[in-house]
């Protein structure tokens, strides 16, 4: 039985992301229809789904081999931000069971994860209610990225790890696989940066965000992870709590088990006391980068608050993809998701008819894809999701790579590209959308023009493959105005007929009266 964590952060995360943060989490922001988590919820629906040919129904009782049977969001955004998205992913993924443990305060991407240890690898109970199989492993995803998860090839690397190893190595157990992924040398650095034996695939030394090029296989902050990290991750809190002279006692590895258990036997507000900010990157894989047999090297960026000399009982492996991948940073970020999200379901519907397959999948992901419709419907060109409550009039053009979000109206004449438009939002007879996202609620009057570009500080919607390329400032220092980038309403927004808006953000609640160009509007 496998199960996923996915890191969410919090309110104080997704800063770059604004105006569309502030009334949104960031990670319920619909991409191609869908909050983004539902992506990576639905990546390991369908893990399960093709790996096994499990009905729908059997997925959690069966406990499959490679069946995710529980998906738990990870962060520290309140409960009510999050009830209503966990209500409609349960009912959509009826075979899932998906919780949210929200961690007491921000503890890193690994803090969290120990901290909910027991939870992530407690045995899930049989419809019958008997205990089901132990975890054999768990995914861990950041919330943030956008891609097209290659699961499958993570886990196929992981649990038959048969590269060859050089002969004064041993064969040592894998504690993690991480999604990798190539970038330029310029891109690179912006990102956790990996020297992988190209052999073994074993990652050999790790970088995150170094300041001079190490590598340019980075960290796509997608993990396999074997239930034995959480031994390297205790051996990491403990080695922290010393450094810290917080009294818990030296470690030495033939007390290491006594500790885990003590550990685990505490009551649940002793644990919360020893919560402890950890991360993935400087603190876990740093450590483990070298794991090979040949010993811990030091390392040379400096960053680690942690000494490499104990020995961590497994390896890294990088599993590289030449998938899609990119981040999910900034709103202009969220185009270029939107754009290949919606192809990649364009692609697996194709893929599904062509073999005549007929499988089970959640009612949200059903029927997504607009098509022009010869009855006088509403034209499209290229892939356009609509949701099926928005409003979209007979003479309106969309596309290519347009999002509609619920109960939005498109009135007559209008024409969209490259762009998301969100929940309630109204377009207003021929305006023109086009590089854009229209905030939620946001009434963009007639005969407008709301445009921005596809800009050079974001990944380029038309070069397949791109990743985030250097960030341009926000503003130009010679004139004062803002760089050229999407054009954001946020919500609530309303532009008044017949303006003019440039490759500009505006703030929630905001009445345009006249036109604007490179400007924030406060
Ligand atoms: N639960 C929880 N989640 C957190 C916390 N801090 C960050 N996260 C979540 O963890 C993810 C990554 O966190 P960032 O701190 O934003 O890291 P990053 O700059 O995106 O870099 C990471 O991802 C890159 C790939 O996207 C990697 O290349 C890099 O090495 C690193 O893993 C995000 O989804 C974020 O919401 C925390 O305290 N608690």
């Amino acid at each position: 039985m496998l199960k996923a964590v996915i890191l969410i952060g919090g309110p104080s995360k997704g800063t770059r992301f604004r105006p569309l943060s502030l009334d949104v989490p960031k990670p319920l922001f619909p991409v191609a229809g869908l909050p983004v988590v539902q992506h990576h919820i639905d990546a390991c629906y369908r893990l399960g789904q093709q790996r096994n040919s499990i009905p729908e129904d059997d997925c959690k009782s069966n406990v499959s081999k490679y069946c995710v049977a529980e998906v738990l969001l990870l962060g520290y955004y309140g409960d009510d931000e999050l009830a209503d998205f966990l209500l409609t992913a349960t009912q959509s993924y009826p075979s899932l069971r998906i919780r949210y443990l929200r961690e007491p305060d921000a503890l890193g991407t690994a803090g969290g994860l120990y901290h909910f240890r027991d939870t992530i690898l407690a045995p899930l109970s049989n419809n019958d209610g008997s205990e089901s199989k132990q975890v054999q492993a768990f995914f861990v995803m950041n919330g943030d990225v956008c891609a097209d998860f290659p699961l499958n090839e993570m886990l196929d690397m992981h649990f038959n790890n048969n590269s060859p190893q050089s002969q004064h190595q041993q064969k040592q157990p894998v504690l993690i696989t991480v999604m990798a992924t190539e970038t330029t040398r310029q891109q690179s650095v912006h990102y956790g940066c990996m020297v992988v034996d190209k052999e073994t695939n074993i990652i050999q030394h790790y970088v995150e965000k170094p300041s001079t090029f190490v590598s340019n296989t980075v960290n796509c902050g997608v993990y396999l992870c074997s239930p034995r990290l959480f031994d390297t991750i205790a051996d990491i809190h403990l080695e922290m709590s010393n450094s810290n002279g917080n009294g818990i006692q030296q470690h030495t590895s033939s007390n290491k088990n006594n500790i885990n258990q003590q550990q685990q036997q505490k009551p649940t507000e002793e644990r919360v006391a020893s919560a402890m900010v950890m991360w993935m990157e400087q603190d876990v894989l740093r450590r483990l980068a070298g794991e090979s047999g040949s010993g811990c090297s030091s390392g040379g960026d400096g960053g680690s608050r942690i000494k490499k000399d104990a020995v961590c009982g497994g390896v890294a492996l990088a599993a590289t993809t030449r998938n899609w991948w990119s981040q999910l940073k900034t709103a202009g970020a969220a185009i270029y998701a939107n754009r290949h999200y919606l192809a990649l379901r364009q692609q697996r519907q194709r893929l599904l008819q062509r073999k005549s397959i007929d499988l089970p999948l959640p009612s949200p992901v059903k029927c997504r894809l607009a098509t022009a419709d010869p009855n006088g419907g509403y034209s499209t060109i290229g892939n356009v999701y609509v949701h099926p409550s928005a409003q979209v009039h007979p003479t309106a053009l969309l596309g290519p790579n347009v999002s509609v979000g619920e109960g939005a109206c498109i009135d007559q004449g209008v024409r969209i590209k490259e762009s998301i438009v969100l929940q309630d939002a109204v377009i207003g007879q021929h305006s023109l959308v086009m590089h854009s996202i229209i905030g939620r609620r946001a009434k963009v009057g007639a005969w407008c023009r709301v445009e921005g570009s596809a800009a050079c500080s974001d990944p380029n919607p038309n070069v397949a493959y791109a990743k985030m390329t250097p960030q341009l400032p926000l503003f130009n220092a010679l004139d004062g105005r803002l760089n050229p980038s999407i054009t954001i309403l946020g919500c609530g927004v309303n532009v008044e007929s017949e303006v003019v808006l440039l490759n500009s953000i505006v703030l929630p609640y905001k009445t345009l009266t006249r036109s604007y160009k490179n400007e924030i509007i406060l």
